[in-house]
């Protein structure tokens, strides 16, 4: 009973209408629309001829509106004749308003999801108010609306309309967007995708944003570590998920980084040719892919965010964060020797799947993971404890020192690499040191929540299983998409903390590959009934890869390659905030 009541009550807030008014249109005689606002939506109920019909906008599909007045009219020619259809607008503080027009113009703009969801239309509706014999309490009464209006834009519950509710100053927009975009992306056109078709939707929706154009390759990444950050409430990105995965890891470059992952939400507008994350937020969120940057400059518009699982991925070199994949085999090779096709754009991937499968490799290799529902053991790597009743054993000297958390990784990296070391400092931060033979590497520090996992060298728990063998693929994924036509994990979610491990043994037959490239763009290729044990997909939290380094071969995170070794990688369950349409 308690919740058919509450149920009840809430329907009646949404129901409640907060302002109605009554409309005409001039083009048709004796077509009399009646609109309300709702906290569900712009109610159109159009009346004619004892004939009712209602349409409802809902607030969702809404993005912003303004209030305009009409626009003076300018004559070249005393004999040229009035242009009556298309009323021309401007600000009121334009100066270039006409005068003998008393009426207050109010602009809603939406996107209105069409009946089969599979595409959203933009939609102007305009209602002009000339009740009054003024114009500006005609401009009041548009304001009201337009108050209104922005305040359920902005997922206020709004319960009554106040008669002051026309002053819109005390809606004042508290986000700003830093927007951050590579000319370079996909086939080039990133920033005639921005300036065509993301401008305008963001100054419907009355959005301010900075624009910076990225110059070289880590510019957004060194931008993003040393900025200003907290100036902006949103960074976004324009270009692919290479460009995000610089932003990302430049925020855990900062020594702020909690505090940036609390106040800041992504977003990707994707013009990349790898658009994994961009398609990945438009299927969690149930929006049609089409035009592929719609979704995500709605989410821009919106005050909507959903968590975000990140992956702390350790190479014997560097520390990153990733949110989309790691891979080694078939999908690597196509990623990266593609690069040479890039002016072609995500058909790229297409041909060089075929080139591949020609020439079908396989790689040697280790494959530890630590399944989904097993727990994540705190590492304890246990120094050798002395038995003082057999001092036989006993060296002359004795060197103890504590041990209570990871191993220190800079010994073992000493006497096998020459690159960079981090060592854990002070639990949640990593340091970056250099060689000491002079050479002048200098890294910035990399930060983030501690790892939980032994280092890269240490052995693992016995909880973790390993696969021995050749294999064609490995590849961890956190999304359900790697590219806009990759639905590689049908079943992913944005933050279910869980890593997809994808294997297609060396035993797979050429034909078997081919049925499970061509499953990717379905996601037909998750069945596992279909492959005879040959390719498996699994849940894990953890894993291990530690290829045969005298093969030569890519390891990819997020489509970047990164050094051919060991590696691995552990997820960090809703670490950080996207945009949602
Ligand atoms: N102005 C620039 N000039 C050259 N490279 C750049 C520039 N800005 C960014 N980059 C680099 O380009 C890489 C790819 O960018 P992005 O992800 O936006 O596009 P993409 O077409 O999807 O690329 P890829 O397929 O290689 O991931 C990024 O990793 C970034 O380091």
């Amino acid at each position: 009973m308690a919740v058919e009541l509450s149920q009840g009550r809430f329907d009646l807030t949404h129901n409640k209408t907060l302002l109605e008014e009554t409309f005409y249109v001039l083009t048709k005689k004796n077509s009399v629309f009646r609109v309300k606002l709702t906290n569900l939506g712009l109610h159109l109920i159009k009346e004619q001829e004892n004939h009712v019909k209602t349409q409802v906008i809902p607030i969702k599909d809404i993005i912003g509106c303004r209030c305009l007045r009409s626009k003076k009219q300018s004559y070249s020619c005393a004999c040229q004749s009035l242009p009556h259809s298309s009323l021309k607008v401007v600000d009121e503080k334009s100066g270039e308003h006409d005068d003998t027009d008393i009426s207050a113009y109010l602009y809603i703009y939406s996107y209105i999801l069409r009946a089969n969801r599979n595409k959203r239309e933009r939609t102007t509706i305009t209602l002009r108010f000339r009740s009054f014999d003024k114009y500006d309490e005609n401009y009041k009464e548009a304001q009201r609306w337009r108050t209104i209006l922005k305040k359920l834009i902005r997922g206020e519950e709004v319960t009554n309309v106040n008669i002051t509710d026309y002053n819109i100053t005390h809606i004042k927009e508290d986000r700003r967007l830093l927007i951050l975009l590579n000319p370079k992306s996909g086939v080039g056109k990133g920033r005639t995708l921005f300036q065509k078709k993301i401008v305008p939707i963001l100054q419907e929706a009355e959005i301010p944003f900075d624009l910076h154009i990225t110059k070289f390759a880590n510019y957004a990444r060194e931008f993003v570590r040393s900025c200003q950050l907290f100036q902006w409430t949103g960074v976004i990105v324009v270009g692919g998920d290479g460009l995000l995965f610089e932003v990302i890891n430049g925020i855990f470059e900062r020594w702020d980084w909690s505090e940036a992952i609390k106040h800041i939400s992504f977003g990707i507008i994707p013009g990349g040719s790898g658009n994994g994350l961009a398609r990945s937020i438009a299927h969690c969120c149930g929006e049609p892919y089409s035009p592929p940057s719609l979704p995500a400059a709605l989410a821009a518009t919106r005050s909507h965010h959903e968590m975000m699982d990140l992956v702390r991925v350790e190479t014997t070199s560097q520390i990153m964060f990733s949110f989309l994949s790691i891979g080694w085999g078939i999908l690597s090779d196509i990623d990266i020797e593609s690069e040479i096709l890039r002016a072609l754009g995500e058909p790229r991937f297409t041909l060089w799947s075929l080139a591949r499968l020609i020439g079908l490799r396989s790689y040697t290799g280790k494959v530890y993971y630590l399944p989904a529902d097993a727990n994540i053991t705190p590492c304890d790597n246990k120094m050798p404890s002395f038995d003082l009743s057999n001092n036989a054993d006993l060296p002359s000297e004795v060197h103890l020192e504590t041990n209570n958390g990871r191993q220190r990784l800079d010994s073992w990296y000493s006497a096998a690499s020459r690159r960079s070391a981090y060592f854990s400092t002070t639990g949640s931060s990593y340091q970056s040191t250099t060689e000491s033979d002079g050479e002048n590497l200098e890294k910035p520090r990399m930060y983030g929540p501690a790892s939980q996992l032994p280092c890269l060298t240490a052995p693992l728990p016995p909880n973790w299983k390993c696969l021995t063998g050749r294999f064609i693929l490995v590849h961890a994924s956190y999304q359900t998409h790697i590219g806009s036509d990759l639905f590689i994990s049908p079943q992913g979610k944005l933050n279910d903390g869980l890593m997809w491990l994808l294997i297609i043994h060396a035993s797979a037959s050429r034909t078997q590959v081919l049925q499970f490239l061509l499953g990717l763009a379905t996601g037909s290729h998750a069945n596992p009934n279909l492959w005879d044990g040959v390719i498996e997909m699994f849940t894990v939290r953890a894993f291990r890869i530690e290829p045969d380094v005298r093969e030569r071969g890519y390891l990819t995170v997020d489509g970047e390659c990164v050094e051919y070794g060991p590696i691995q990688a552990e997820i960090f369950p809703s670490l950080v905030k996207v945009m949602v349409p």
